[in-house]
């Protein structure tokens, strides 16, 4: 007999923020937390291939749930603004809350229905200090704009900030022109970001419109990333080429973007889609029975 994991014949939720790949999975009750190798070996599974799983587990301190957010390379994030929309339909369903809370190790988020398949979240604010985006050291950044990145010419001007995860936003002419390929393994890794970081390229249409593409941290190019959205727009308003309100639209989706005024914080809106749901398998990560000798 071989020894079966915990997670074994686990259910999950399919689904897709935007065109983000995303999985849920419902720990709660369960005494267990996943590993970098469960993760990375769910993600290679024919039906559980995904950008970001969002493992549920149970609050200590009030919230409907804690939620640990990992890349399909195995590594965490603080946050994740499409799989969290997919959370919120998740324990929305079948009579659930329209309004959750949700803790993070970034801290806790708010998501609240804006429609039947449609969910806004409040992000909290954005990071702008070196420490807490984080970088390697303080950057000369006095109007908390610009970021230049050694041994990589921009190819037009670029910000880094964190979304409760570290984004570096680079503001282009054509953002088709730039192949995420190319650029995204080396600025995801560049020597300023110590934890790495989500890459986008942002093309500004107008004043209320922007066109996007991300080289996500641990997951590569993906079809969407809210935080990115978050990141973009925000960098966008403080260097004065957008409004308050923007339109975000990445190749899954488009999401609205607003940085509220009143308190600082940034509201993400955006669609969810429910693809499929499954189990892993009855033998995921069976370990072989040690030998008796
Ligand atoms: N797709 C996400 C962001 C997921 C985490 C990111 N790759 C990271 O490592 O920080 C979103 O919708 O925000």
């Amino acid at each position: 007999m071989s020894a079966a994991s915990p997670l074994a014949g686990a259910p999950f939720l399919k689904m897709n923020g935007a065109g983000n790949q995303i999985l849920v999975m419902d720990l709660r009750g369960r005494d267990h937390v996943i590993t970098a190798d469960e993760a990375r070996a769910i993600a290679g599974l024919p039906r559980s291939g995904f950008d970001q799983l969002m493992a549920l587990h149970d609050s200590a301190g009030g919230a409907d749930a804690f939620m640990r957010i990992y890349n399909n390379d195995g590594s965490e994030s603080g946050a994740c603004g499409n799989g969290t929309r997919c959370v919120a339909w998740a324990l929305g369903r079948d009579g659930g809350p329209d309004r959750v809370t949700l803790e993070t190790s970034a801290g806790p988020i708010v998501a609240e229905r804006a429609g039947e398949f449609s969910f806004t979240v409040d992000m909290g604010p954005p990071r702008f200090d070196w420490r807490e985006i984080p970088l390697a050291h303080a950057i000369d950044d006095d109007d908390g704009v610009d970021v230049t990145l050694p041994g990589w010419t921009p190819p037009g001007t670029a910000s880094a900030l964190g979304m409760g995860n570290p984004h570096l936003v680079c503001f282009v002419p054509d953002q088709q022109a730039y192949d995420l390929a190319t650029h995204g393994p080396a600025l995801e890794r560049h020597p300023l970001f110590p934890q790495r970081t989500n890459v986008s390229f942002a093309q500004v249409l107008d004043r209320g419109h922007i066109l996007l593409r991300v080289w996500e941290r641990g997951a590569g190019p993906t079809l969407a990333c809210g935080t990115a959205a978050c990141a973009t727009a925000v960098a966008a308003i403080r260097r004065g080429l957008a409004g308050r309100r923007v339109t975000v639209d990445l190749p899954g989706g488009r999401l609205g973007v607003e940085w509220r005024e009143s308190d600082g914080h940034v509201l993400m809106t955006g669609p969810v889609e429910l693809e499929w749901e499954d189990r892993l398998p009855a033998d995921f990560m069976a370990a072989a029975p040690a030998d008796a000798g």
